[in-house]
């Protein structure tokens, strides 16, 4: 079985993903995220672990501050919509929120953990969750 990852047509196997997965539920359960300090920025080797998968999907480090962008298009307004309301829906779940920019059938997100001040755990979980719905709504 295989996992589509992204919308930049990358497969990862589903051992990968849940491989990748499993790090990032063991993090959240073992970093100060579920105490009262919040969320911490990736360490070193947790950013070669969780953002290279997202840097070859497209997503790119964002000059002069901690944050990772991508930009979507879509079919037409109604798909970029439908794709935002997914991933807004979803970013409640998680309580972390995308900074974002729609015109027409694109959608500009930069994800960052605003609290700590840089990438963490949270922005690699929603990137994949917004990566998922995009292909459900067919970016190009
Ligand atoms: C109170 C609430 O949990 C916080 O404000 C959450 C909400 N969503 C968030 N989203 C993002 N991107 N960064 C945060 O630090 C953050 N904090």
């Amino acid at each position: 079985m295989q996992h589509l990852y992204a919308s930049c047509g990358l497969v990862l196997p589903c051992r990968l993903w849940q491989c990748i997965g499993h790090r990032l539920l063991s993090m959240d359960a073992s970093s100060p995220t579920k105490s009262k300090k919040g969320p911490s920025t990736l360490s070193p080797e947790q950013r070669q672990e969780l953002l290279d998968p997202l840097l070859q999907c497209n997503w790119k480090l964002v000059d002069g501050r901690d944050a990772i962008s991508k930009s979507y298009k879509f079919k037409d307004f109604q798909q970029a919509f439908s794709f935002m309301t997914h991933s807004a829906l979803n970013a409640e779940k998680l309580d972390h929120h995308p900074e974002w920019f729609n015109v027409y059938n694109r959608v500009d997100v930069t994800l960052t953990t605003h609290s700590c001040g840089g990438l963490s755990s949270r922005d690699v979980r929603l990137a994949s969750v917004m990566d998922a719905a995009a292909a459900k709504y067919f970016a190009q």
